[in-house]
């Protein structure tokens, strides 16, 4: 039976990125006989302007029954003006929500062909190699809000953060059980010093690092992890923490592998999961046929490896990335004279003929 992939292109630089990783996963199907199916579904503004909906029930529904799904990303300054409920980023939401992705594994790895790309020094970011393990379907992304309401004679926005303890367990127990395959460190990021759900997020992290004594936990505030980042990269192995600190976390911790545009993700549910790269739709360079694909092809990665546990060919796929790296290939975000300057589909190709 052949294995389905679900792909949703969505908005911006969304198609431009999906077609260069679906062009790397039938190439490497064509080699490690994957037999893999692509259907694609709409998803964000492109699927308001067609629908009137960020989330056709067409397309979660198709992601729901997928083997795995591949996702480019949504939004763009043309919905801006859009009803809160029917914003293209809500089609990402939806999705994480409707598909019960809990877990959104971000790994930061910094490769020495791309050294001198990071902002910030050579000696600081090499040896880099982080796993960002952020709770995706939690926190003050999903607690209730009011977009306005009367307040002492003015107006105001609200926007609700909690958590509950056996949201805290699961997604700990899976940062627990990945360090357990990595250095056997896990740092819990948090704000406990201000936050009441942070407290719970340490008393119940505690609790859960009890249970695995062949990993070491520590606790850290979120204002000094950022600052960690930047100054000392190589002390993290995983990071635990919440949906809206992991989505800041790992924007920052992008730099210190070059560029937000090679950095992949997946996002682990019970049934299916679903791997995306960690940036947007790139607005600014869409539609130009220059964004980077790595990262989205890394996510494809990641897919084989997590969903289909095909690992030789989610390993040909990662040593061909780095493999188009050291041959000097570079995307726009990553060029600087002396390099081959590449566009999307040259990339892509690139890679193809390193498998
Ligand atoms: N999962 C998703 O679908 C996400 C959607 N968004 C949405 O994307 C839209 C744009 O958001 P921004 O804050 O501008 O973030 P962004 O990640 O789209 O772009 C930030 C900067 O990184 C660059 N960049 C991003 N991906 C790149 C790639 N593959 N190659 C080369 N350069 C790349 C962009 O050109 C831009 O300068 C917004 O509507 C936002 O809500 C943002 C993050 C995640
Ligand atoms: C809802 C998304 C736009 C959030 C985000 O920035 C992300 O998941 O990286
Ligand atoms: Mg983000």
């Amino acid at each position: 039976m052949p294995k389905k992939i679900v792909v949703i292109p969505g908005d911006g630089i969304g198609k431009e990125i999906t077609d260069g990783a679906v062009a790397v996963l039938q190439a490497v199907d064509k080699k490690y006989k994957l037999n893999l199916d692509y259907d694609y579904y709409d998803a964000g503004g492109t699927a308001y302007d067609k629908f009137g909906v960020p989330l056709p029930e067409d397309t979660l529904k198709a992601a729901q029954q997928a083997d795995a799904v591949l996702f480019g990303a949504v939004g763009g300054d043309k919905w801006d003006n859009v009803a809160p409920d029917l914003r293209p980023e809500k089609a990402i939401l939806g999705l994480r929500k409707g598909l019960g992705l809990y877990a959104n594994l971000r790994p930061v790895k910094t490769m020495d062909a791309l050294i001198e790309y990071s902002p910030l020094k050579p000696d600081i970011v090499r040896g880099t190699d982080v796993m960002i393990v952020r709770e995706l379907i939690g926190g003050v992304y999903f607690g209730d809000k009011c977009e306005e309401e009367d307040y002492n004679g003015t107006k105001r926005a609200w926007d609700l953060e909690n958590y509950s303890i056996p949201e805290v367990e699961r997604i700990v127990n899976l940062a627990m059980q990945t360090a357990q395959g990595r250095k056997g460190k896990v740092t819990s990021v948090d704000k406990a010093n201000v936050l009441a759900t942070s407290r719970l997020w340490r008393r119940t992290a505690a609790q859960v690092a009890a249970k695995y004594p062949d990993v070491k936990m520590d606790n850290m505030y979120v204002d000094n992890c950022a600052m960690q980042l930047a100054i000392n990269p190589t002390r993290f192995d995983v990071i635990v923490t919440g949906n809206l600190f992991g989505d800041i976390l790992s924007d920052e911790a992008a730099v210190l592998g070059g560029s937000i545009g090679l950095m992949p993700s997946a996002s682990i549910g019970e049934q299916t999961s679903l791997y995306e790269p960690i940036h947007g739709s790139a607005p600014d360079i869409a539609g130009k046929g220059i964004a980077n694909p790595l990262g989205t092809i890394l996510s494809a990665a990641m897919l084989l490896r997590y969903s289909l546990q095909a690992d030789e060919a989610a390993d040909a796929i990662e040593k061909a990335v780095k493999d188009v790296l050291s041959q000097g290939y570079r995307t726009a975000d990553l060029y600087s004279e002396g390099f081959k300057k590449v566009n999307t589909e040259q990339m892509t190709q690139a890679v193809i003929a390193n498998l």
